[in-house]
């Protein structure tokens, strides 16, 4: 079979789905587009893209998902559940999560079957209904202990399009450093409302320090490796010192956030293995309680 008669389909087709889904389309690959409410409409009128590339696109589009090759799930984390059930109704073949957080993985493979993880930096957002790609960045798939056909499949479309990805043998360790990243700068930038580099002044890293410290240990407790994991989010928060985090940018805008996977996944699991995790149930809670405000 050639590589460009795989059939591609994108579960959640907002920010992120819609600048993979647009990409996938754009290098000449079948794309089925997965979305609801209004951006089903929109999508059904086509699909912008401007930005680092400008792109007006006719795009297959339904409310539910068909049979594919590959689905790329890209709805927020709290929506993952009834997504997998609509996957479990149709033959979906392999199943790629970019999502942020934890647990997305776990949650897809109660219902389907060769479920592989995936995290991106890509960057994108909706403003006007228009999908704007914010940053280009590198994408990770795989699985652990081992380099698996499914996830080279899926390297070899994401490259054909363009994209930096990479098949890995150590993605629990990836998404987990990508979510520590994540426990540390969307809550404090979002209760403070300030832009990613104010974490580092003295007085909030020492709070970052507890949250890496926690995170640190539920990581260790699983076999996950934590080398330079400080550092790591500290290099974020320096090349990003001017973004606004996207948990602040959900509060301004009333939407909910994914804190409950990022920050109270890591209570969650600390409570589990009977240890200690105030900072993030602090910082869980204090998002939480400005989510119902
Ligand atoms: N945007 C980015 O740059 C990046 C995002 N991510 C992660 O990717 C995920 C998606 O983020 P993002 O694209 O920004 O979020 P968006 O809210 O823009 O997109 C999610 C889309 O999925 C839709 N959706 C949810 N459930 C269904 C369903 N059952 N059927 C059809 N459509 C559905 C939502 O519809 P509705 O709005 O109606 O709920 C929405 O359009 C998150 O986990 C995020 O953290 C990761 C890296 C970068
Ligand atoms: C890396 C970071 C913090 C960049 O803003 C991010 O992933 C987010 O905002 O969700």
């Amino acid at each position: 079979m050639n590589l460009k008669d795989l059939k591609i389909q994108i579960m959640g087709s907002g920010a992120i789905g819609s600048l993979f889904g647009g990409l996938i389309q754009l290098s000449g690959f079948d794309v089925h587009f997965v979305a609801r409410r209004k951006r089903l409409e929109v999508l059904k009128k086509g699909l912008r893209i401007r930005g680092l590339i400008e792109a007006d696109l006719d795009v297959d589009v339904s409310e539910k998902p068909e049979n594919a090759d590959i689905t790329i799930v890209a709805v927020k984390a709290y929506d993952t559940e009834n997504a997998a059930e609509l996957l479990s109704k149709v033959d979906c073949g392999v199943v790629l999560t970019i999502q942020n957080g934890l647990g997305n993985v776990e949650r897809l493979s109660r219902k389907l079957k060769r479920v592989i993880g995936g995290v991106t930096t890509y960057g994108a957002n909706i403003k006007d209904d228009i999908v704007f790609y914010a940053g280009e960045g590198v994408t990770f798939v795989g699985n652990d202990g081992y380099i698996s056909e499914d996830a080279l499949l899926v390297e070899r479309v994401l490259k054909e399009s363009g994209f930096n990805c990479y098949a890995v043998d150590n993605i629990s360790e990836r998404i987990w450093r990508k979510a520590i990243v994540n426990a540390v700068i969307n809550p404090i930038t979002a209760i403070l409302k300030v832009e990613n580099g104010r974490v580092l002044d003295e007085g909030l890293w020492s709070i970052a320090k507890l949250v890496i410290e926690e995170g640190k240990q539920v990581m260790e407790r699983l076999g996950i490796n934590v080398d330079g994991l400080e550092e790591a989010v500290r290099e974020v928060a320096v090349k990003t010192a001017r973004n606004r985090s996207s948990m602040l940018q959900d509060i301004m805008a009333g939407r909910r956030t994914e804190i409950d996977y990022i920050n109270g996944e890591i209570v969650r699991l600390s409570d589990e293995m009977g240890i200690s995790a105030c900072a993030n149930l602090l910082l869980t809670n204090l998002v939480k309680a400005m989510e119902e405000k």
